[in-house]
């Protein structure tokens, strides 16, 4: 008998399910790429620059080396029996990851950890949460996970009961939050970043969207804030990160801060502050407001997007709704063990004193300025072009041009059936091998059209990336032109 699957008769939440940064663009650059191997010559540029996704070590960017020390140590407890590791790695990595393994049942970083993540490791995380904010913070509160991702959608599945379930997210967005949504079957309640303030977040904007959709009849259930942004690169002023508590205590919301690119910040006049400092720094304890903060080792200086790492600290909630909580996290059994020992790292990273502080400071540091220097390039140069405007890059790891495109354009981007965004890049990636995301995928105000371009190829290829996209657009312009 044939298969009876098909997409007509596939769960409709998947179909409507949407996630723009792997999506359509970079298929067809994947097909390129292939290209490329199979016809050397076939296309005017030798090589796809993917710019789409803030994937760092796939663009040549390495590894914290500490980090890797302690991971190597962990995955293969035999080599601590060697007397020649001394000469290849540094005592302060030989001493955490007999610290760590201490911490494992067992040592036994093969097994099955406690559904949570390992009870050691999250002490860890938490004196590091503690250490940062200045308020304290308990292992049980934490999650660890596999990346954040998984931990939006455990809260998604967790709040949305039906379509009349809505969850506050920024637009632009990161499409996470869209996609977890569509596949929970809830409603997207949208509040518009404002471009003209550099995407600030206006209460009276997210209040006007809460009570617009109540007299829908939707619940609305939570907020997502994304400080630092993405795809925006704005980073909350304190003050607004305040009214931002209050209005989620006033209203009754739970606060979803998704602070994954907290040690990605770029310009002197902001800082990182969590939202659970701010929360504690209000007086607000257990019973105020229900938060759940996210962390992820794919971002900061590590960029370990593939060693799945990243914790959620849940606070505010009933002892009845962790233990639902708790339930939904059993039945994936734990996450990978190599991301949570990552996770208990960037936390509490070494000190001075230790014998890798310098060399680790140095490869630190040494990221963060090049990833600013990149980002005031790449600002720059959009910024040089007639019809595109750009925010600054305060932090995380994009940027969001605005295009102001010709008539011309936006008839020959509906007579090709695609959003006038999506239109454009496909072109640009035609001409120069560049991979961007329009921002049709994040969302935006209706009639803008935007582009999402990481600032994370290798400095020496910025130059080259710049000069390509210059000619391409100029000639994309006055073809177009009206
Ligand atoms: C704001 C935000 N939250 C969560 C995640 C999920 O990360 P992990 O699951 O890896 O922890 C990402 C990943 N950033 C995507 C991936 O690369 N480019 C992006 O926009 C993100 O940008």
């Amino acid at each position: 008998m044939a298969a009876t699957v098909a997409v007509e008769n596939l769960n409709p939440k998947v179909l409507k399910c949407e996630y723009a940064v792997r999506g359509e663009i970079v298929i067809h650059a994947q097909r390129l790429q292939q290209q490329l191997q199979t016809q050397p010559g076939s296309l005017p540029f030798d090589e796809i620059l993917y710019c789409n996704i803030g994937n760092p070590q796939s663009l040549g960017q390495q590894p914290v080396t500490f980090f890797r020390e302690v991971l190597a140590l962990c995955d293969h407890p035999y080599l601590l029996q060697r007397d020649e590791i001394k000469s290849l790695f540094s005592a302060d990595s030989i001493s955490r990851a007999k610290q760590i393994l201490a911490s494992i049942p067992g040592k036994a970083t093969g097994a099955y950890s406690h559904s949570q993540g390992i009870k050691g490791l999250r002490d860890t995380i938490a004196a590091g949460i503690t250490s940062r904010d200045g308020f304290p913070a308990n292992a049980d509160d934490i999650f660890l996970t596999d990346g954040a991702s998984p931990g939006v959608h455990l809260m998604m599945q967790l709040l949305i009961r039906n379509e009349k379930d809505g969850i506050l997210v920024p637009i632009p967005q990161y499409p996470l939050y869209s996609a977890s949504i569509a596949l929970h079957g809830g409603a997207l309640v949208p509040y518009y970043l404002n471009e003209s303030t550099g995407w600030g977040l206006e209460i009276s904007d997210v209040k006007k969207q809460l009570e617009d959709a109540r007299s829908k009849g939707i619940d609305v259930r939570a907020l997502v804030v994304i400080n630092p942004g993405n795809p925006t690169g704005q980073v909350l002023a304190e003050e607004n990160q305040y009214d931002i508590v209050k209005f989620c205590k006033n209203e009754g919301l739970v606060l979803l801060a998704d602070e994954v690119y907290q040690e990605n910040i770029y310009v002197d006049n902001k800082k990182f502050h969590s939202f659970k400092k701010i929360v504690r720094s209000l007086g607000y304890g257990e019973e105020d407001l229900p938060l759940v903060s996210y962390q992820s080792v794919s971002k900061g200086y590590y960029g370990e997007c593939g060693k799945r790492g990243g914790y959620m600290e849940i606070t505010g909630f009933s002892a009845p709704v962790r233990e639902q909580i708790y339930k939904i996290a059993s039945v994936n059994l734990c996450s990978n063990i190599s991301g949570q020992i990552l996770a208990s790292l960037i936390m509490n990273p070494p000190k001075a004193g230790d014998e890798s502080y310098a060399s680790y400071k140095a490869e630190k540091d040494g990221i963060i300025a090049s990833l600013t220097r990149r980002a005031k390039s790449l600002e720059d140069a959009f910024n040089k072009l007639d019809g595109i405007t750009c925010n600054e890059a305060e932090g995380a790891m994009y940027l969001f041009p605005q295009l102001s495109l010709p008539q011309k354009a936006i008839q020959a981007a509906k007579a090709a059936n695609k959003a006038p965004d999506a239109f454009y890049a496909l072109r640009l990636l035609e001409s120069t091998g560049i991979v961007v995301v329009p921002g049709s995928g994040f969302g935006q105000v209706p009639g803008t059209w935007h582009f999402r371009c990481t600032i994370l190829p290798q400095e020496e290829k910025i130059p080259a990336i710049i000069s390509r996209f210059k000619v391409f657009h100029e000639a994309f312009m006055a073809e177009y032109h009206d």
